[in-house]
């Protein structure tokens, strides 16, 4: 286990250049199963969660080699397998594997999901758009077990707009015969990505980005070449960083539209905010102003930069509420940032915010990919050293993190955890 030692206090200055969506990639190496043939993916970012996708789809029969940043995907010879559960609840978008593979196989068998301890993230409404693709599901001790002897077209309205559902049986009917209409789609941009790529393998998709997705199946695809975007969540976590530390950070290669949510409010509670067509640049020159966040389904504020966004809040002005309206309990950062000398209280959902003039560097601990995310943004801007631990919670989706805020001026280095129980107390490490 490592843990990542930041010494607080600089301001952060320069370019970002923004890796491939994790989110993106993920949903993508779920799709590729639906053509023999081999896949090649540009700009997957080298980050946990796509590594142990890319071991996943190995059992599957599918032969993965890593170029540098492409993951060419061969699913020319896919059979069934039997994953290790580990592996599976170590991600969530495992389960997205489900839909494609029994298009392709008539049957599979795939312990449940995991992904980060932030609600109960039920599975509910993959499982209904399944059954009415016409697959026969069971659960039995935890595993769930598919079998269809060809799926078809069907309506599917989803009780909530969730991006993974939206994706996943997006993808699955991409081999059902006939059309299918999935009412209140989540919009996420996403779900527009994996559009993209269901279209250039041969699919008829449409409507992707609005709340009515239509896909007309087909009765074989074609393996293609695609190009990941960049990640709107490293980039929203880099343009915070910017923020915290009262410095001047431009993300590159980016597209700006996707983060409307993060600049609107940015630029509400005081930060200096200017964009062009593939860039944001921000920094801050005053303190900031607490003000009020609500995270919505796309393109409302993104619930995956609610921590993050928290950590700023932390150093403004007057008191902020931060209402997490996704997820019942994505609140692991609040307790670690009050280790820091923030002062928050959380009541119900919201987080109420006291703004306090200066955090300081402790020891805490990674909950979760952005609550580790909330304590590296509070470490930067916090007087003394910082030691966040468990950052295999951060690795599942910031592509070399310490790499890139070295290169703005951070003084951030990873250690073993080891290193760290060997000092003693009060001794820093930078
Ligand atoms: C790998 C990936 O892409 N992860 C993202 C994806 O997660 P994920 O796809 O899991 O998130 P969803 O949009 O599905 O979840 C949103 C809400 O819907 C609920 N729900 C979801 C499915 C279901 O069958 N039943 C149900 O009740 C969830 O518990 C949650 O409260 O979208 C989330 C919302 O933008 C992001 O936070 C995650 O980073
Ligand atoms: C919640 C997240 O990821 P996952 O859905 O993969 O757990 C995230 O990326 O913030």
């Amino acid at each position: 286990m490592n843990a990542l030692v930041i010494a607080g206090g600089r301001r952060l200055l320069g370019e970002v250049d923004v890796a491939g969506s994790k989110n993106s990639a993920l949903a993508l190496m779920s799709a590729v199963v639906l053509a023999e043939g081999t896949t090649i993916l540009h700009n997957v970012p080298d980050v946990s969660d796509t590594r142990t996708k890319a071991q996943l789809l190995q059992v599957f029969g599918a032969k993965t080699e890593w170029h540098g940043s492409s993951l060419h995907v061969d699913c020319s010879n896919l059979h069934n397998g039997e994953a290790d559960e580990e592996m599976v609840r170590s991600i969530r978008t495992s389960f997205y594997l489900l839909g494609p593979l029994v298009a392709r196989l008539g049957r599979v068998t795939l312990p449940a999901p995991g992904g980060c301890k932030i609600g109960a993230r039920p599975v509910d409404l993959h499982i209904k758009g399944l059954t009415l693709l016409g697959a026969r599901i069971d659960l039995v001790n935890g595993v769930y077990s598919l079998e269809a002897d060809s799926l078809l077209g069907a309506e599917i309205y989803l009780d909530f707009p969730s991006a993974g559902a939206t994706q996943h049986l997006m993808t699955a009917a991409a081999l059902a015969r006939g059309i299918t209409v999935i009412q209140n789609a989540a919009m996420e941009p996403e779900v527009t990505v994996l559009a993209d790529f269901l279209n250039r393998m041969g699919a008829r998709v449409e409507g992707a980005g609005t709340s009515t997705v239509t896909i007309q199946g087909m009765s074989s695809l074609s393996p293609c070449e695609f190009r990941v975007p960049s990640d709107r969540l490293q980039a929203g976590t880099y343009m915070l960083a910017g923020a915290i530390t009262g410095g001047d950070v431009k993300v590159k290669g980016i597209l700006p539209e996707h983060q409307s949510g993060l600049v609107n409010k940015l630029r509400e509670a005081g930060a200096e905010v200017s964009e062009g067509s593939d860039w944001i640049r921000v920094g801050a020159t005053e303190r900031l102003k607490g003000i009020r966040i609500k995270t919505m389904p796309y393109p409302g504020f993104p619930t995956d930069i609610q921590q993050p966004m928290a950590a700023l809040l932390t150093l403004a002005e007057g008191t902020s509420v931060v209402e997490e309206t996704i997820y019942e309990s994505r609140i692991g950062h609040v307790q670690e940032l009050n280790r820091m000398g923030a002062n928050i209280i959380q009541e119900s959902r919201s987080s109420i915010i006291n703004g306090v003039s200066q955090l300081r560097g402790t020891v805490v601990v990674a909950s979760d990919l952005r609550a580790g995310a909330a304590l590296v943004l509070a470490g930067l801007a916090a007087d003394g050293e910082t030691i966040v631990r468990n950052v295999h919670f951060i690795d599942r989706g910031y592509e070399r993190l310490e790499e890139t805020l070295q290169g703005l001026g951070g003084r951030i280095v990873r250690i073993p955890e080891d290193e760290l129980r060997a000092k003693r107390v009060g001794e820093t490490v930078l």
